[in-house]
């Protein structure tokens, strides 16, 4: 069972996770951090931050980005190029050589799934995931549907991922239609997954993720299958978890020798 932790607030949520990704990269400076755009990781980012300030060493640190969008120019400022370059690398100071993103240049596009992967596979793979969760219980862009086995690969947004979206964007129509994601089964290689979610609006991804049947439909139920697990939830986000008072039990009775 993966563990979940109900935290008072999106804050306290970044500082946890935050402070165990610190004491890993103490223990070993070369991790790799799988880092995802969204505002639910900025939390973790900003306590990462203050981790840094007080003197954590990043300079070894590889970061792998979940996904891309097809088609946008690299300086267009919400490519996760440009995201994870202003919401990541620049704040903590990582070297940029070591942070890497899905290529979402159409004229390469087609060779850019394997590429990664490729790249991926040659780092050694990633320690530990964050993932946020989309409305419609995608991971990365795996939208519903996806295979449980994919590996990264093109995919055509939903309606309800490009509406979700469309908040970074002036207009509705300029959200791209399709996107390079890490594939699931990318995603299951990692570790150990870290997933965060925070506000009422993805209660009900939440608990199919967690409690319902592990099915493509939700990506995000693909956690069930992984053998280290952390969800990070806040209220509003635990809300429609039947076993919330069960989880709370286990989280406070964890013996002390336990991390995340
Ligand atoms: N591709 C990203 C996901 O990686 C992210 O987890 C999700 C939720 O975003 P937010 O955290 O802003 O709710 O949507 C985006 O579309």
């Amino acid at each position: 069972m993966a563990e979940i932790v109900i935290v008072d607030n999106p804050e306290d949520g970044g500082e946890l996770v935050a402070r165990h990704i610190a004491a890993q990269i103490r223990a070993r400076p070369e991790f790799t951090l799988g880092v995802a755009t969204g505002s639910t990781p900025l939390p973790v980012y900003a306590a990462l931050r203050r981790e840094c300030d007080a003197g954590l060493d990043v300079s070894s640190v590889n970061a792998f980005a979940l996904d891309e969008y097809v088609g946008l120019p690299d300086d267009h400022p919400e490519s996760y190029r440009s995201v994870i370059r202003r919401e990541v690398t620049e704040p903590l100071g990582l070297d940029p050589t070591r942070v890497h993103v899905p290529d979402g240049d159409e004229a390469t596009i087609e060779t850019a799934g394997e590429r990664y992967e490729a790249l991926l596979a040659a780092n050694g793979g990633v320690d530990l995931q964050l993932l946020g969760i989309g409305t419609d219980g995608h991971v990365g862009f795996n939208e519903p549907g996806s295979s449980l086995a994919s590996a990264t690969r093109i995919k055509t947004l939903t309606a309800q991922t490009r509406a979700d979206n469309a908040r970074f964007f002036d207009s509705p129509e300029q959200v791209p239609t399709h996107c390079i994601t890490q594939g699931i089964g990318t995603i299951l290689r990692a570790d150990h997954l870290v997933l965060l979610a925070f506000g009422d609006g993805k209660a009900d991804a939440v608990a199919g993720a967690v409690e319902g049947p592990v099915t493509a439909s939700v990506p995000g139920s693909c956690i069930q299958l992984h053998r280290h697990v952390t969800v990070v939830v806040d209220e509003p986000a635990a809300s429609r978890l039947e076993r919330s008072d069960y989880y709370r039990w286990v989280y406070e009775n964890k013996p002390h020798w336990q991390g995340l």
